[in-house]
């Protein structure tokens, strides 16, 4: 049996991580895990219950105990709690200003370490692989991946993407990028890469060449390992 082509990519906020990744699934036939996401729903989840986000213990209970559903269609990603889809709660100001805050609690990390390896394997089940994307893929949550990317680009080109994404000027970004990327960083290591991650810069390539070179980095590794099967490309 073949093995799961599971690519794992890092990187800061606004260096294309989602957007790249989601369209390297669709062009490989691949599942897609936004891991971001799992640590916003989880934050929107708190919010929503009324947990005190400085309550460490509560919060970690809550990461624990919640019925957290994602799904990993890169054509039609989704995240829900319960029955209840929250796409786009999870990407408003309240959350993400929020979500470093629970995404620095050592045991929601542990819980979402196994949260996340157990729907990788799920999705690579389906569909023979999974590009999953965050902070901290290719150095915990998947150090074996058989691909291991960092995204990086420069803090100029990062804001200037966030604030066409959202339509904002680029400086008010400032806070929902740099700000949060200088908590983050506290608990994983996202802007150097690790032995064996290859560095993708994107800061003056656009949209599509950024595909194409992470692309190019699959194919040199499908190539040299016959085990490894890919549906396209
Ligand atoms: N290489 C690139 N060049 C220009 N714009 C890009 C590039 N990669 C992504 N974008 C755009 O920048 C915005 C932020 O990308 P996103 O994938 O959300 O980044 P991240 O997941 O790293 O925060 C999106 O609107 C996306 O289409
Ligand atoms: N693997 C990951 C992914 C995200 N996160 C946290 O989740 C938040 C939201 O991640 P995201 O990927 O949606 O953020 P953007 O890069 O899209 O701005 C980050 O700011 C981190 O606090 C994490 O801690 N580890």
């Amino acid at each position: 049996m073949n093995k799961p082509l599971v690519i794992a990519i890092d990187g800061p906020s606004g260096t294309g991580k989602s957007s790249v990744s989601k369209a390297v699934a669709k062009h490989l036939g691949l599942s897609y895990l936004d891991t971001g996401a799992m640590y916003r729903a989880l934050a929107w989840s708190c919010v929503a219950s009324a947990i005190d986000l400085d309550d460490a213990e509560s919060v970690a209970q809550h990461a624990r105990t919640f019925d957290l559903r994602m799904g990993m269609d890169p054509a039609a990603p989704s995240v829900g709690v319960g029955d209840r889809l929250i796409d786009r709660e999870i990407r408003q100001d309240a959350v993400t200003s929020v979500v470093s805050r629970v995404a620095t609690n050592l045991d929601v990390r542990a819980n979402m370490k196994q949260r996340q390896r157990d729907l990788i394997a799920e999705g690579s089940a389906a569909r023979g692989g999974c590009v999953a994307e965050g902070r901290d893929i290719t150095t915990v949550v998947a150090p074996d991946a058989p691909v291991r990317i960092l995204m990086t680009a420069s803090e100029e080109a990062r804001m200037s993407r966030r604030s066409r994404q959202l339509r904002v000027a680029a400086e008010s970004t400032r806070s929902q990028i740099v700000d949060r990327d200088r908590t983050d960083s506290t608990v994983s290591q996202f802007t150097t890469a690790a032995d064996g991650v290859v560095t993708i810069d994107t800061s003056h390539i656009d949209f599509r060449q950024s595909v194409e070179a992470v692309l190019q980095v699959v194919k040199e590794v499908t190539d040299g390992d016959t085990e490894l099967s890919t549906t396209a490309g």
